[in-house]
């Protein structure tokens, strides 16, 4: 018995997939010397193995010797003539009276047997081959069904060269190239005798050429015994070889009685014995020429390259091979991934021969669309060899497994020395203290050791903070002592081969405050350390900030020092015993004081600003009275500005306009009619129109002045509360930092404090001094919040823009009556 090793997992499955309409049979030509021990079937009758061929001329002994595993459909080796068919043709038979377009092709090596397997042999029934044995299934299936098919059969033989086609079926000599292979005949046959007949008449005009390679004898061949007994009788018979390659083609016509329709199922089934491939000089195609021997090799070489392509589906590829061969040219509608292949490939499985036999199973796997594979085999007599067997496999597993590790650093992980467990802790640190950018690592060693000293950290954390909970406020011992935590790593470390000892130490929870005041410690000391080792800068006095820190520094930091430092100093006491400290490290203490804060679980920014508001410790409810007056001030003089004043100074404007119109009309009218009268003086004496026009002008610049003057009054008063309404508003938006930076030690982000007033509007323009710029940005603000509600109106853009326009033009208005009060001011001084 023999046991294959363990398959790997292959890539293939995606050509296998796209080839499922193809199958590969393979038959071995009996012979009286096989080489089995470099040729083996598996018992499933699919599975061929080859020898290594360097294995097989190397002169050592192989003790695991490696196989090519080559996967087929199925495997005959003194199989009958029948069962060939059986296994083949009647499956593919059933897909072309369906339309179907079916292909047999049968290759191999020169002498191997195709002939047999197509045509067979010609004075035996019984082995009889795949051509005269359909022949009779069709007419058979014609007679069976003749109530519900009508089936009509037509018959087309060919010999095909390398550039060349001839009609088998003609008695004439005919020779058609790949422009005239239309002309290719193909006639209606009755009955199964006359197409037989026909047949049989055409095997006999086949090119061919006297061979004498067959020398096999097999006692135990059915098929041999046969073919022996009628035709072998001696041991170097010849025979006839064929040199070209021969396509039957059988077109099944099929349309259902019922049917009234002209529609005509219509399919094909080809059955091509390719010319025998075979190496030049090689014993059993001694008798043909070189040319002959290449037409074999050809086409099946092209045969191959076409298949390739066919599997991958390259279009433009296709076409190009097709003009290339004229045997695929004439298959060209039928040899596509849709059609039905069945390839038989005959091999001589004997040592002269298994260079040859190795290139027909290659050829057989790429029909199938897979790579063979290299493989080792075992014959598995007895226990013993099973378990040499089994350790040879573990061995190699192992050592696979090492030199995995080994490209993966990995053996290094548990030999890290501790000054590099220390260097890499320290790294970690660093980089938590945002000191460092990036940590360096150079093995997957490396990388877990920085995991696992994060992963300390955190679960120290985690239980500290777990046990504070319920102790007040909360202080946490972020960054332990490279000390202490080095000790954990290594402690780690050492339970990697020990026991799960670590993990109960890390779970023990120490006293929190004597925690930090180690840590602090241990970080002091480790800063100055660090300073005085570098010459000519005291790095101990350079302490940077951590990520945290610069959360903590969002609160304002006059008003929460103190009152955190007072906090501070009731949780953090100096431990009994400690040794004096130096005044730098006390300044340590103090800013590593501040990094040791880590903010509890952060609320909601929404929650924050409710417990801020609940809270009321800083004035927040009378700050919000006075926003809220404020706003509403600000909302009546900005309605009074907009609806009443404005308006106002407008119509005193038109009005005006009026006026000066008239009086100048007035004077012209004067001066053309020529009736400018002058008074003593030389003055020119004005009529009685001219006197009330100039009052009424007069007396509207003047309240055009004061109007212009209460407008001003308006936006300065505007612009005053506006700034009032932004200074409360800060000062509650800081009241909330601090509150925050109190409660949580650290900042919450929040948005939108004050999204209940709607003034808050008014202070994207609070740097702006033009209070007219305000209310344009509160103008825009507005037409926005309408955007928004007639987001959906189809008529939306037009009032967009009739807004736009009017404000446009009143903004223009507000400057030129600016202007104009300017320069009668100017006037009247
Ligand atoms: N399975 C078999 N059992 C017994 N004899 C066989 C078998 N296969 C082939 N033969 C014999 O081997 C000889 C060569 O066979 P065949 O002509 O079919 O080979 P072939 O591959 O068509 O050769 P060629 O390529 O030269 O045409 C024939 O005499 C045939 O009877």
């Amino acid at each position: 018995m023999w046991t294959e090793a363990r398959e790997k997992p292959t890539m293939v499955k995606r050509l296998e997939l796209k080839c499922k309409n193809a199958k590969v049979y393979f038959r071995i030509l009996p012979l009286p010397k096989i080489c089995w021990e470099n040729v083996k079937v598996l018992d499933d009758k699919e599975t061929i193995y080859v020898r290594y061929r360097q294995e097989i001329e190397a002169t050592i002994n192989v003790e695991r010797p490696s196989y090519w595993c080559f996967k087929t459909d199925g495997v005959f080796y003194n199989n009958t003539q029948s069962e060939v068919y059986d296994t083949i043709v009647p499956e593919l038979l059933e897909h072309v009276i369906k339309g179907r377009h079916g292909i047999i092709f049968c290759f191999g090596q020169t002498g191997t047997g195709k002939s047999l397997t197509t045509i067979g042999i010609e004075n035996s029934y019984e082995d009889r081959g795949i051509i005269p044995r359909l022949i009779t299934n069709l007419f058979g299936l014609r007679d069976e069904f003749k109530n519900t098919f009508k089936m009509c059969f037509k018959l087309s033989y060919i010999e095909a060269t390398r550039t060349h086609i001839r009609d088998l079926l003609k008695v004439e000599e005919t020779n058609y190239d790949i422009h005239s292979i239309n002309e290719v005949s193909s006639q209606y046959f009755t009955n199964e005798p006359d197409m037989l007949k026909a047949v049989y008449k055409a095997e006999g005009r086949k090119t061919l050429s006297r061979n004498t390679a067959y020398n096999s004898h097999v006692a135990n061949s059915v098929l041999t015994i046969i073919v022996i007994s009628k035709h072998v009788n001696d041991r170097n018979t010849a025979y006839n070889s064929h040199v070209a390659n021969s396509v039957l083609t059988i077109i099944v016509i099929s349309k259902h009685v019922n049917d009234s329709s002209l529609v005509k199922t219509y399919s094909k089934i080809h059955i091509v014995d390719l010319a025998g491939a075979d190496t030049v000089g090689n014993k059993p195609s001694m008798e043909k020429n070189v040319a002959e021997i290449a037409t074999g090799n050809l086409a099946k070489s092209q045969l191959e390259q076409f298949l390739l392509v066919l599997i991958e589906n390259i279009p433009e590829q296709i076409i190009v091979k097709q003009r290339l061969n004229i045997l695929i040219h004439y298959l060209k509608d039928c040899l596509n991934a849709s059609s039905m292949l069945r390839f038989i490939g005959h091999i001589r499985v004997d040592d002269e021969n298994l260079l040859i036999t190795l290139s027909m199973l290659r050829f057989g796997q790429i029909v199938r669309g897979l790579k063979p594979k290299r493989m080792h085999m075992y014959k598995c007599d007895d226990a013993k060899t099973k378990i040499k067997y089994l350790e040879d496999e573990l061995r190699q597993i192992k050592r696979q497994k090492d030199i995995d590790s080994m490209i993966r650093n990995e053996d290094l992980r548990d030999n890290l020395s501790d000054e590099r467990i220390n260097q890499l802790r320290c790294l970690a640190e660093d980089y938590l203290q945002n000191r460092v950018d990036e940590i360096a690592v150079i093995s997957l060693a490396d990388i877990q050791t920085i995991l696992q000293v994060f992963k300390t950290l955190f679960k120290q954390l985690e239980s500290e903070k777990s046990m504070a909970l319920d102790s007040g406020p909360v202080r946490y011992d972020a960054y332990p002592s490279r000390r202490s935590s080095s000790k954990s790593v290594l402690s780690q470390k050492s339970s990697r081969k020990q026991s799960g000892k670590s993990r109960d130490s890390l779970r023990q929870s120490r006293p929190i405050k004597e925690k930090v005041c180690k840590s602090v410690r241990s970080l002091t000391a480790r800063s100055v350390s660090r300073g005085s080792n570098k010459s000519g800068e005291n790095k101990a006095d350079v302490i940077p900030l951590s990520r945290l820190d610069v959360l903590n520094n969002v609160k304002s930091k006059e008003s929460l020092t103190k009152e955190k430092s007072t906090k501070r100093s009731k949780i953090l006491r100096k431990p009994s015993g400690s040794r004096r400290k130096s005044s730098t490290d006390s300044q340590h203490e103090k800013i590593l004081e501040e990094t040791m804060f880590l903010p509890e679980v952060l609320p909601s920014p929404s929650d924050a600003w409710r417990s801020f508001i609940e809270s009321d410790l800083y004035d927040y409810k009378e700050l919000k009275e006075q926003i809220d007056e404020h706003e509403c001030q600000i909302k009546r003089l900005n309605a009074r500005y907009v609806n009443g004043e404005v308006k106002k100074l407008k119509t005193l404007r038109e009005w005006l306009d009026l006026c000066e119109g008239k009086l100048c009309q007035l004077k012209r009218q004067q001066e053309l009619v020529g009736t400018v009268e002058r008074n003593e003086q030389g003055d020119i004496i004005r009529s009685e129109q001219q006197i009330a026009c100039d009052e009424m002008v007069y007396n509207g610049k003047q309240q055009l002045v004061q109007q212009q003057e209460t407008c001003l009054t308006i936006q300065t008063e505007l612009q005053l509360y506006l700034q009032l309404y932004n200074e409360k508003k800060k000062k509650i938006d800081e009241s909330f930092d601090a509150f925050c930076a109190e409660k949580y030690q650290t900042a919450v982000s929040i948005d939108n404090r004050s999204n209940e007033s709607e003034v808050a509007v008014y202070t994207l323009n609070k740097n702006n001094d033009d209070p007219l710029l305000t209310q344009e940005s509160l103008e825009i603000v507005k037409d926005e919040k309408i955007n928004k509600l007639h987001a959906e109106n189809n008529e939306y853009e037009q009032l967009k823009l009739l807004a736009a326009k009017q404000r446009e033009q009143m903004l223009r208005q507000q400057y030129l009556n600016r202007r104009w009060v300017r320069s009668c001011r100017n006037q009247m001084k």
